[in-house]
């Protein structure tokens, strides 16, 4: 098997989705914001709309593979993988010293897609089956809880945007320590899937992050307070890669995964795209993608605003070699080796094109050059797509929207081809 992803629109053939489950039949009105989603979903709905979206890729030729059967044979796999996930989602820090021992055991006792299932899903103290009468003497966990339907391991409902958890670029993948910590957890997820899945533990791909070598790769707790996640990051081709400095990702992270990069030769060329933080758009990708060789869509009231920050390796024992770019979008054509871009901004009035950057009009999946997924909602900007000559695939997307992420945000590409 061969991974790597060398451009945002080549060719794509091998991509990681996640189908909606569980998790998201936990979100609650008074949990979603936590859960960083808008409103709750209609789950079944969501599974269709999913669906649909899987199909649209698999007619084009695309291998889909889906996030929670990948964790189920990761786990199946290797009896060392299921003891080290275990070990990492159920600490003392997240389960609590009195129980840490408990909760290990029955974790340890469930069968591996059973457990795939509540690692993704959460786990409440109802499906435990753990006996809070008798655990209450010695546990001030079990003691304070009044609810049988309180999480023991909590849900990762934003498993869906696979895009964040881990990305690829060229020839390796970031595994990311993520901002919030209702993400943190599904780091350990795909970590367990890069590390003990037969397809990968027989391929040859690099580490970016956590640093090279078997061990650290479960350490992505080891971070401080830096945090990247991957719809910050778009490896554009031609030895480039963009990173938004956004809500998500900051510099000391672009910083490191820049290392890297350059210290395998994998890109040449790192750009830090400096933008305003909100959650309307906490992603470079919410705002900015690519549909074609010398084709993006933006969405131009906070793109305008950005700057662009390239980073080199660094000559005379600097690490970098940094340098301010005039504009963002003349750097993106220049690393491209393209004249000029065409770019479809965000369609309709003031009102529309907020609205339709906030269902994903501008976050895009492209399947081949010129040919891209996205919500059909947003109509006035699949207008300018198609008038600009971009086949546009359109798929449902009113229950998967509600938590900010469109084509992009659920896909986590393993192989694109260069352009
Ligand atoms: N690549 C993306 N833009 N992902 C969107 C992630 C949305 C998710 N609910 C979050 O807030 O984290």
């Amino acid at each position: 098997m061969t991974f790597g992803v060398h451009s945002e629109v080549g060719r794509l053939r091998k991509v990681m989705v996640h189908r909606p489950e569980l998790s998201l039949q936990r979100l609650t009105p008074s949990n979603h914001d936590d859960l960083l989603f808008d409103d709750v979903l209609w789950v079944e709905r969501a599974q269709y709309e999913h669906d649909q979206f899987v199909a649209r890729m698999r007619e084009r030729g695309v291998e889909v593979f889906l996030l929670q059967d990948l964790l189920g044979e990761a786990l199946a796999a290797s009896e060392e993988g299921r003891r080290r996930l275990i070990e990492v989602t159920a600490s003392p820090f997240t389960v609590g010293l009195s129980m840490v021992d408990e909760v290990r055991a029955l974790l340890w006792e469930m069968e591996p897609t059973r457990l795939a299932t509540h690692l993704i899903g959460g786990l409440t103290v109802a499906e435990s089956g753990l006996d809070r009468g008798r655990l209450r003497s010695s546990s001030v966990i079990a003691a304070a809880i009044d609810d049988d339907s309180m999480f023991v391991l909590p849900p990762l409902p934003n498993t869906l945007f696979t895009r964040d958890s881990s990305c690829w670029m060229y020839g390796g993948v970031s595994i990311n320590p993520m901002f919030w910590p209702a993400r943190r957890l599904e780091a350990y997820n795909v970590a367990a899937i890069y590390r003990y899945h037969p397809m990968f533990a027989e391929a040859d791909f690099e580490f970016w992050y956590p640093a090279l070598g078997d061990d650290a790769r479960f350490d992505i707790e080891d971070f401080g307070r830096a945090s990247l996640e991957g719809g910050d990051v778009q490896p554009i081709g031609n030895g480039t890669v963009l990173i938004g400095m956004s809500e998500r990702s900051q510099a000391r992270m672009i910083e490191q995964v820049a290392r890297a990069l350059f210290s395998q030769g994998a890109a040449e060329r790192v750009v830090a795209v400096v933008m305003t933080k909100d959650r309307a758009h906490m992603h470079l990708d919410t705002v900015f993608t690519m549909l074609d060789r010398d084709a993006v869509t933006l969405y131009p009231r906070v793109m305008d605003q950005v700057r662009a920050i390239s980073l080199r390796p660094g000559i005379n024992g600097a690490p970098f070699h940094v340098t301010e770019e005039k504009d963002f979008l003349s750097t993106v054509a220049d690393a491209l080796g393209v004249p000029e871009l065409r770019v479809i901004e965000t369609g309709g009035d003031a009102y529309q094109q907020e609205r339709e950057q906030w269902d994903d009009g501008n976050n895009v999946v492209a399947l081949e050059p010129g040919v891209v997924i996205a919500y059909e909602r947003n109509t006035h900007t699949i207008a300018k797509m198609r008038a600009a000559g971009i086949e546009v695939i359109t798929i449902e997307g009113f229950e998967l929207g509600k938590g900010r992420g469109g084509g992009h945000c659920m896909t986590c590409p393993f192989e694109r081809d260069a352009l």
